[in-house]
């Protein structure tokens, strides 16, 4: 022990020493109402702030900045508690942020009062530069890694999207009508079908080529893609000449003109099909069975089923026409 190893004039000169050498500020406070008074500081407690003058009460010396507003609890802290309190402070010194670990000590006289507080920092400033670079190399990670899930998050919205289109017409492919079906009758909403199919496409391709047989499904798909009344109907590319549309919330009657307005339509582009066995034309036509599920309380093979009898029964009666076949609500 210090004090069995010195006398006490040892011992004065040993903290005088300790008082003035050390690297770290040292300071002595003494409590007053309200507030705590500077009784001395060290040189090292100076040059971090000159205002700590004997005399200047804390509440002042904060009020002259550069000390964090926490400063003050503790010394409230370490008077309530009667206990030694210890925080981070980051004094901003000429324009330099520094950082130190305060530790606040009380001074009990015989009568178990506080009369003072000793406090000393411990400057861990060299920290803090290392302490920044981590935290901004982490703040580069993490804007990396938002970049990151950014381009992964719309490559995987590409890829759904294109593992749900048809690479020739850029429509809907099956899966996605498919899986638009399905959220309808989860729904609950009425819907009507459209099966649309090209009349002898065979004939034209063995006419024309393969080729123009895909430039010829392009045409008309982008023909029928105007009879799309809002964004939830969709017209997709059911298989090889067979297109579909569905549209939601569709009366019988308003499917039927769409229906209608599609033959005519295709029609009206004269698309020149000399093999086309339809009596009295040369040019393209499509045959479509129609089909409505009024409560969209069906399941989906019921629906598809009756889409493709009402088709059948639009080729077996002479195709280019519409032919309808109506479900009762279940
Ligand atoms: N060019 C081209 N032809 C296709 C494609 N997919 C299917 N087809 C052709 O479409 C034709 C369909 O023929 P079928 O099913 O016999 O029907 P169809 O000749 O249209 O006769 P109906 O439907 O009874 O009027 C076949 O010749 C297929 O090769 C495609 O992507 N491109």
């Amino acid at each position: 022990m210090i004090n069995q190893t010195l006398n006490p004039q040892q011992l004065q000169y040993f903290f005088e020493q300790l008082w003035k050498q050390s690297l770290n500020p040292i300071w002595v406070c003494k409590v007053v109402p309200n507030d705590f008074e500077m009784v001395s500081a060290n040189e090292a407690a100076m040059r971090v702030d000159a205002n700590q003058i004997p005399g200047a009460l804390i509440s002042e010396i904060l009020e002259k900045g550069g000390h964090a507003p926490e400063l003050i609890s503790g010394y409230f802290a370490c008077l309530e508690t009667k206990q030694m309190v210890e925080f981070e402070q980051r004094p901003w010194v000429n324009g330099k942020e520094y950082l130190y670990r305060t530790l606040l000590v009380p001074i009990i006289n015989e009568h178990g009062e506080i009369t003072h507080i000793w406090g000393t920092a411990h400057n861990l400033t060299d920290f803090l530069d290392p302490q920044k670079e981590l935290l901004a190399i982490n703040q580069i990670l993490e804007t990396k890694i938002t970049e990151r899930t950014k381009q992964l998050r719309d490559a995987m919205e590409k890829l759904e999207q294109l593992s749900d289109t048809d690479e020739l017409t850029g429509l809907a492919n099956r899966r996605h009508f498919n899986r638009h079906l399905h959220a309808l009758m989860n729904a609950g909403r009425p819907f009507a079908i459209l099966f649309i199919d090209i009349d002898y496409f065979k004939r034209y391709n063995d006419h024309f080529g393969h080729q123009a047989g895909d430039a010829c499904l392009r045409q008309v798909a982008e023909c029928l893609q105007q009879f799309q009344r809002q964004p939830d109907d969709l017209l997709s590319r059911y298989g090889g000449e067979e297109f579909v549309m569905l549209l939601p919330d569709c009366p019988l009657h308003e499917a039927k003109e769409i229906a209608d307005a599609m033959r005519s339509a295709i029609h009206d582009k004269r698309i020149p099909h000399p093999t086309n066995r339809v009596p009295n034309v040369d040019y393209l036509t499509i045959s479509v069975g129609l089909t409505l599920s009024p409560a969209g309380n069906h399941d989906p093979d019921t629906v598809l089923k009756a889409a493709d009898d009402a088709l059948y029964e639009a080729k077996e009666t002479g195709r280019d026409r519409v032919y309808m076949i109506e479900l009762t609500s279940n």
